[in-house]
Order: C-alpha cells, then structure tokens, then sequence
C-alpha cells in the first residue's frame, strides 16, 4: 500500500508569487553557465564535504533525444558508470516517464527510480511511495486518455502515452498545422476533467493530477525519507527539460544544478552540460574523483 506525505519544509514553503519572482529573475539562459566538466574542482569544493546524493532525469539528459519514446534507451556505458556511482552514493532517477518504464529502460538495479514525474516512486529496501489519491486521479486519468485517443488517434504523427500519473501527448511527428487541433482538443479534455492540470515539455503536452507535487518536491521527499539529512549530505540535480525546473530550484542555494542542452525558458541551474554525452562523461569523472576521495 503506497502512502503520500505532505512535507511543510521551508523549501517547500517558497512557491509564494513574492519568492517565486525573485527565483525566476535570478534565472540564466543555459549559454551564459559554466559547463560543469570543467568545473569539478569547483563542485567539488562546493560540497564542503559533504556525501553527494545524484539526482537525473532520464529523456535528454541520460539518452538524447529521438522521435519514437520507445528508442529512447540507455548506453552500456551509461548503465555502468551510473551502476558504479550507485555502489557509493545514494542514486535517484526522477523521469517524466512512467516509473516501470523508465526502470525497463535504464535497467539499473538498486538505484531509485521516481515516475510520473516524482509520484511514483520505487527503490531499494522496500522504498514505496504513491499518490494517495490515486484511487481518484486514475478514473480520470483513463477517462482523459479515452477522449484523447478518440480525438487524436487518427492524426498522423500523435502518439498518446499513457503513464499511471499522467498522459503526454506527443507531437514531435506532427505536422505544424495540426498543432493548434492538439492543443485544443487538450484544452477540451482538461476542461472536462478538473482534476487534471496541463503540463509542457520537449515537443509533448501533458496531463497531470491538478496536484502541488512535482520532480523537486519528489527530490525533498526523497531526501527527507531516506535521512539524507543536509549537514552530511548534499543533492546534486541534472535535467534537460521545463519540468527539470522545479528540481533544480530545490538544489538552487544549497546543492549542485546542472542543466542540460536548453529548453524555452532560462534555467535556475547554476551548470550547464551540452548534451547526454557530456552528462555520462561528467558522471565518469565524478566516480573516478569519489574513488579517489576514498582512497
Ligand atoms: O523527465 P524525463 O525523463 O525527461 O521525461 C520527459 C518526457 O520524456 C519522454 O518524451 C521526451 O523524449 C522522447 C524520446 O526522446 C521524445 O520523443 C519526446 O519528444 C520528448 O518529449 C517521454 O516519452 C515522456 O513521457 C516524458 O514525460
């Protein structure tokens, strides 16, 4: 039986408009950043030796982008450098995805791995945790999906994916003139259905419970659930997409955020990385200097 918990941390507590705003403007465009591989002493300076704890989204981050969800698989040597790091510090995937997916796909064994954007979550030791209110987001969730494909399912190019926690649309194989159709027949589903909430990411609408819950609070859960207590130890965050956002905010004044690639928005990543390849070579370096910090 999963459980939910509400956290009232003063992280948590920072969404007020006032707090917000002034996050927002202290955000960067990805291009103005430091690429974090050529800043590892800096990062690792910044820990105050403290245990890092990985945080990683999974699309555009761990793998490049592709037009098919589906081929959107792990390298060997990602899995193995990510396997290696999780033999010393704690490791978190937080996806989009839905949390079997994303589990089948990086295929990492003792790890965490956090769907649906942080309201699915499984790990090692019994780790659990889902929405509570699932019992009411899933009807509306199959309702939603239902219009959706009645509405969407013969444009070419539209793939629905359905998740536990939510639904992406995804039109990256859409004609442009299609896309105004998309979103409308979004807006019809969401108005119908108030329990969901309209999500944006890299060529996908989606549809979320019309819950305060995402990939940072999920990152604070995880924290806090696994004594992960911040004098001893410290977050470090790497997304690529709007989504990524809120996780990287969580990390902002007391953690490592690195964004990347880009999307529409600036970022509050203090960090930047080009793209997956440099995400596994970052990685790389960082096992290899954790190792050396042991011996
Ligand atoms: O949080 P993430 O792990 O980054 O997941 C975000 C979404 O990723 C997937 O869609 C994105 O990647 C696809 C494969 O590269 C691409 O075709 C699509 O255009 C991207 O939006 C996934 O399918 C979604 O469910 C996730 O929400």
């Amino acid at each position: 039986m999963g459980y939910f918990q509400i956290i009232t941390s003063d992280k948590l507590n920072r969404g007020t408009e006032p707090e917000k705003m002034k996050d927002d403007q202290m955000n960067k465009r990805p291009e103005e950043l430091p690429n974090a591989l050529a800043q590892m002493d800096k990062i690792l300076e910044s820990t105050s030796g403290r245990q890092i704890c990985l945080f990683l989204d999974y699309d555009g981050t761990l793998t490049p982008i592709v037009s098919n969800p589906d081929e959107a698989l792990l390298s060997e040597k990602a899995r193995e450098v990510i396997g290696k790091l999780s033999e010393r510090i704690t490791v978190a995937i937080i996806s989009g995805r839905d949390r079997k997916d994303v589990s089948a796909k990086a295929g990492i064994p003792n790890i965490i791995y956090a769907g649906s954007h942080g309201f699915d979550i499984s790990g090692p030791d019994g780790l659990e945790m889902a929405h509570a209110s699932g019992e009411t987001i899933i009807p509306a969730l199959d309702l939603a999906e239902k219009q959706l494909r009645e509405k969407l399912g013969s444009i070419e190019g539209v793939q629905v994916e359905r998740k536990k926690y939510a639904i992406a649309v995804h039109f990256r194989n859409a004609r442009d003139h299609v896309l105004p159709h998309i979103r409308e027949a979004v807006s019809e589903v969401l108005n119908s259905q108030k329990e969901l909430k309209k999500g944006s990411g890299k060529k996908i609408l989606e549809l979320k419970p019309e819950i305060d819950w995402h990939k940072g609070k999920a990152l604070i859960w995880l924290m806090k659930k696994l004594q992960l207590d911040r004098d001893k130890y410290i977050p470090v965050f790497i997304g690529d997409d709007v989504t990524d956002e809120d996780a990287l905010s969580v990390v902002k004044e007391d953690g490592v955020g690195i964004i990347t690639g880009s999307h529409d928005q600036t970022t509050a990543a203090s960090y930047r990385l080009e793209d997956p390849d440099q995400v596994i070579a970052f990685l790389e370096q960082l096992k290899d200097r954790l190792l050396t910090l042991r011996d």
